[in-house]
Formats: C-alpha cells, structure tokens, sequence
C-alpha cells in the first residue's frame, strides 16, 4: 500500500508552465527563458514583473505604462492599514501579511486574461504599501503611504527608512527579482490548490503565505541567519557545526533542496552581494562565520547532493540593508507574491483542473457503532 504513495509529491507534475525553468543538475534557474543572472544584472523588478505578468520583456514605453499603473496602486485601501495597526506588534510578521491579504479578498472573482493581468498589477502595487507598513507596525513607527515618485525598490527601502543608498537600492532589487518564482514549491503549491477551485487571487494568497512560513521552506533564511548568530565567532564555527549538526544528526539550515542536487544558482548572486555589503564588523564576521559553516557542510553534505539553498546568504543580505531577522520570511512573501499571482492565473486561465488527491486509508475496518451510554 505504502508504494502507491508519492510522500512529499516527489518529481509529480501537477501543472504546465512557460514560468519558470529549474535544472537542480546544472544549476540552473530561468524565468520565461532567461537566465537568472541576467536578469538581475540588467534589470528592474518593474522589468521582470512585466515580464512574468504579459509573457515578454517590456520595450520603454511598455514599461512606462506599466510602472504608472502599478504606482497607481501604491495607495492602500484605508481598512488595511488600520487593521495592520490593530495588530499587537509582536505578531508574527507573515501573520499580519496573510491578514492584510485575506481582508481584501474580494469574495468572488472572474479569471481571465484581461482581468489576471490588471488585477496581478495591482496586487503587486498594493504589495508594497503592506509589507513596508508592516516593518513599520512592527518597529513602531506610524504607518505611512509609498512614494510613486520613486520605483518599486526604492519605494519600499524609502517607505522603511529615513536614510537609503544605492546599493541598498541594488541589493533589494536583486532580493525582489531572485525570489520571485521557483517553479512550484510548497507555497506555490498551496495557491494552485486554492485556485483550481476557483477561489479568488487575494484567498489563494493568503494560502500560499501560510505554506511559506516554516523553516522547511521560506522561514530557512531567519533560520539560517540564527545559526551565524549563535556561533558568534568564525573560530567557533568547527565545534558548534560537531556539537550541534553532526553529534544531534541535525539539518543545517539552508542547505539542501528538493529540486537542486547541486548549487543553487540564486544562493551565489545572494552571496556575492552579501560580500559587497559587508562594511561593518559585525556584518563582516557574520560572512565569515557562514562562509566557513557552508565550507564544512559542502564536505560533510555534497556527496548526497545537499548544497546551500537561496536562503543560506539572503539574510545576510537583507540584515546589510537593515532588516531585523523576523522581517527575512515577509521579505521573501513581498517578492513571491508575483510568483503565485503568476502561477495561479496560468493554470486557471489554461483550464488546468481541480486539484483533488487521495489518501491511502490505513485506519480500522468497520466497527459497530454504539449510542453514547453504551460506550
Ligand atoms: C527557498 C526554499 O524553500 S529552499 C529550502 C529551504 N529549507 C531549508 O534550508 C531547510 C533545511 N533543508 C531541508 O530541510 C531539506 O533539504 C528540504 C526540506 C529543503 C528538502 O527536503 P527533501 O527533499 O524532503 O529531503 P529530505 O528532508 O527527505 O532529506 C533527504 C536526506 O537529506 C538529508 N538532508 C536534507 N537536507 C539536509 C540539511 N539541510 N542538512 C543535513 N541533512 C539534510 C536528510 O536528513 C535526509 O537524509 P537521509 O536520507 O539520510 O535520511
Ligand atoms: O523550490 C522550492 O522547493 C523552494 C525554493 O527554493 C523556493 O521556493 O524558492
């Protein structure tokens, strides 16, 4: 009985895609047939948005057009921002980011092109205005529209901080175009479920956030920065890596993957910018500390296949920008949004069905049932 289960849905198809092209041999990551590596190197989030949404890279006035009308959207309905403000600021910030979706959740709604395209736009210039409010809820400080002048990264760093600089700017664009889509992980899994029963996109959302918050899958960036904080120093990372990974027979966090057998190709782009931002001691003792931790799992783990993941260097990344660890999940949602808008939008619009699996029953046979005073 146990082999007619695939455990983990392991190498199951469950949908076509022109999305988003992973070889976990080579290392490789496409988004509608370009390469990773190019993309963050040449363009906006605005540019790889538009590309993901209508299917090509936009020419300059495409892209105008674009950019106006997400800006447009920047401006929050005025329930979310009061319901983000109601929330007790010690929730967890990827609890207040599915709030903030589930409450504008239209009830119903009607997939098609036209409609999908509009509404991905606008969920996309919605989605900043609650992730940067919700750093601000969470830091204390009183929560406040993005700026259209500036585009979609510097708006976002500018609606965080007082103070921003260019490769700050850089950094958080590569953040928000790295991770953008992966094919069809837990989260995005979780939305095309919610989808193929043609929920609404705001719903299938809220689905996709709650699957992306474990360690398992989007929560390994905090957990792997907990790590380089718990060591420390790099002279301790030998014993803390015997003590706590190979004696316990632990997972090191940020390593390993479902579909990569080898680097992941996001995890090198993370560590290079990790290594240009790296200014104070602290942050450069904190790359120290996981270049050496990653040095010991490549000899202890690569054998089997395990490598660091995305998340192993994006909250070095992320904390060089300035953002505490519990913001490292959220900011990994901010940037994914677009991904399950994406997705989900391409398997209904393709008339994919519904997703509906089976489980193997292993319980009792049947019983004789027996009124209440006679158990
Ligand atoms: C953006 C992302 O979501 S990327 C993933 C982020 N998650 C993490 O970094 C958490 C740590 N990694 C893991 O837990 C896993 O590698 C996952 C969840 C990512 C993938 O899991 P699966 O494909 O289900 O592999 P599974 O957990 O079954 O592991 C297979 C084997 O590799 C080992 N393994 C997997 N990951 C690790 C790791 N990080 N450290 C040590 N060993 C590992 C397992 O112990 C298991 O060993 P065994 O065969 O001797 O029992
Ligand atoms: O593909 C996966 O399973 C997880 C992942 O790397 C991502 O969602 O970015």
């Amino acid at each position: 009985m146990e082999s007619d289960i695939n455990l983990g849905l392991e190498d199951v198809f469950i949908k076509h895609t022109s999305l988003t092209y992973i070889d976990g041999i080579k290392g490789i990551l496409r988004y509608r047939g370009y390469d990773i590596n190019d993309l963050v190197s040449n363009c906006s989030f605005e540019e790889v948005s538009y590309l993901m949404i209508y299917g090509e890279l936009p020419n300059k006035k495409q892209l105008d057009e674009f950019t106006k009308e997400l800006k447009e959207h920047y401006k929050l309905p005025r329930h979310v921002l009061s319901l983000i403000s109601e929330l007790p600021r010690d929730s967890d910030a990827l609890t207040m980011m599915e709030t903030a979706f589930a409450s504008m959740s239209s009830g119903e709604y009607s997939w098609n092109k036209e409609n999908d395209r509009k509404q991905a736009t606008k969920i996309l210039g919605e989605n900043l205005g609650i992730i940067s409010n919700i750093y601000r809820h969470k830091m204390g400080l009183r929560l406040k529209e993005p700026d259209p002048k500036y585009g979609y990264a510097e708006a976002f760093l500018r609606n965080c901080f007082d103070n921003v600089t260019e490769d700050e700017i850089n950094a958080m664009n590569a953040a928000l175009i790295i991770y953008i889509d992966h094919e069809v992980p837990a989260s995005t899994t979780a939305a095309l479920i919610a989808a193929s029963t043609l929920s609404d996109m705001y719903s299938c959302i809220t689905a996709a956030i709650a699957a992306l918050k474990g360690p398992l899958h989007g929560g390994a960036a905090e957990a792997a920065f907990n790590q380089f904080l718990a060591i420390k120093k790099p002279e301790n990372v030998d014993s803390w890596f015997e003590d706590n990974i190979v004696n316990k027979n632990k997972k090191l966090m940020g390593f390993g993957h479902r579909v990569y057998k080898t680097y992941d190709p996001r995890m090198k782009i993370f560590k290079s910018i990790a290594e240009k931002l790296a200014i104070t001691d602290d942050e450069k003792n904190l790359l120290k500390i996981a270049e050496n931790l990653e040095d010991l799992g490549i000899k202890r783990f690569s054998s089997k296949g395990i490598y660091p993941n995305t998340d192993y260097y994006s909250g070095l990344v992320f904390n060089e920008i300035g953002f505490p660890v519990y913001t490292f999940t959220v900011l990994f949602g901010f940037s994914r949004v677009l991904g399950w808008v994406a997705h989900i939008s391409e398997y209904v619009e393709n008339e994919e069905r519904l997703i509906r699996p089976r489980a193997v029953y292993i319980g009792p046979g049947e019983k004789q049932f027996k009124k209440i005073d006679e158990r």
